[in-house]
């Protein structure tokens, strides 16, 4: 498909919600960014904030010592650890986690495989605009939700992972030969991953290790989505991603092993995510919070882009069925500790979630009481 400047600045304010066109191919053009993805002062308060500093650094856990009967004091501590960096940082690198390096190389593979098909070969996946906003998948970049929207330099492929039977295979790409195999024993693993965390996070606050599990359910949503930001001439001026907060429970991020960009905002303050291969980036996402009570935060991270280099990272996002509803833990809440949350059904929320990340705006305050 023939993508250019003009196509993808004239969005017709009549079709809203619309998809845009890649940002790849305005990438290799090398030219100034459109207009349409220059940040603007004051577009998310936290963006007016001093630059991303190195004073303080992202929390590592070895989540291998995470077991429910911790034998030696290093596993207790490291509960404490994973508690304190949930409620301050809402984020953590997570080491010990058993996915074997080779195959988080050849998930990083089979995405820049994918992302360096031709542009017409990335269309056969391309997302339809008939779907819904929170459930965008294929190929492309955001949906835009309105016309003073600041624009994401990144193209992306989000996929359904599970349930298993509602996946849109025609959606997953064959070429690359071994990308469904391998997204397949990737997320498989990861979930475990996920697992392992929501236990001992509802055992790190004194709770019953499936309690968050519980409203999760058996069957989680697994969504997987190929993050790929293009070289950028005017990164001082652009965002990869602008900043939000993730709407699901929890996110396992595999970051590119060697370029960085991801920034969590931490105490007014942009914090660098160093790259660190073979690490999982775990963050809690906005559901998580309100089942917590506000007790584990969600962060507000955002990417910023590159002059030089490429940069590939792949989210798993997990949270429960759109048909079910969320609610702080009953065993969280008393007189000293409030209800913060109201019980919100999980379509909902994600409708205002889209709709306000897409502006730059946070949707947890809706859910509030
Ligand atoms: O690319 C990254 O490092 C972060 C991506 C992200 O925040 C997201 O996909 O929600
Ligand atoms: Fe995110």
């Amino acid at each position: 498909m023939d993508v250019n400047h003009s196509t993808t600045e004239e969005v017709p304010s009549s079709s809203l919600p619309t998809l845009l066109k890649n940002v790849q191919e305005l990438a290799i053009d090398g030219e100034k960014p459109p207009p349409r993805y220059l940040r603007k002062d004051g577009d998310f308060k936290e963006n007016k904030q001093v630059p991303a500093q190195e004073s303080l650094s992202v929390p590592i856990i070895d989540i291998s010592c995470l077991s429910p009967n911790p034998s030696s004091s290093d596993k207790e501590d490291e509960m404490e650890k994973l508690k304190s960096a949930l409620s301050s940082w809402g984020l953590f690198q997570a080491i010990g986690h058993s996915i074997p390096k080779s195959l988080l190389d050849d998930i990083q593979d089979v995405s820049k495989q994918f992302f360096d098909l031709p542009t017409e070969e990335k269309q056969r996946y391309a997302r339809s605009e008939e779907d819904e906003i929170f459930d965008l998948q294929g190929y492309g970049s955001d949906a835009i939700v309105s016309d003073d929207q600041v624009l994401n330099w990144s193209d992306r492929l989000y996929l359904l992972i599970q349930p298993q039977e509602q996946r849109k295979l025609r959606l997953w790409p064959d070429p690359p030969t071994y990308f469904r195999r391998t997204l397949n024993e990737y997320s498989v693993k990861a979930r475990s991953v996920a697992e392992v965390i929501l236990k001992a996070m509802a055992r790190s606050i004194g709770l019953e290790e499936n309690s968050f599990i519980n409203q999760l359910d058996e069957q989680p949503m697994v969504y997987g989505r190929f993050n790929y930001y293009p070289p950028c001439s005017r990164p001082d001026l652009v965002y990869g991603i602008i900043a939000h907060s993730d709407g699901v429970a929890i996110t396992i991020l595999l970051q590119d092993p060697e370029v960085e960009g991801l920034q969590v905002l931490k105490d007014d303050q942009w914090i660098n995510v160093p790259c660190m291969p073979g690490a999982l980036l775990i963050n809690i996402g906005d559901q998580v919070e309100i089942m917590s009570n506000g007790i584990f935060k969600s962060p507000i991270h955002r990417v910023v882009t590159n002059k030089e280099r490429e940069r590939l990272s792949l989210a798993m996002f997990y949270g429960p069925k759109f048909d079910k509803e969320i609610e702080p833990i009953a065993g969280l809440i008393n007189e000293t500790n409030p209800r913060m949350f109201r019980k919100v059904n999980v379509k909902d929320y994600l409708e205002v979630f889209f709709h306000k990340y897409l502006q730059g705006e946070r949707a947890i305050d809706w859910a509030k009481v």
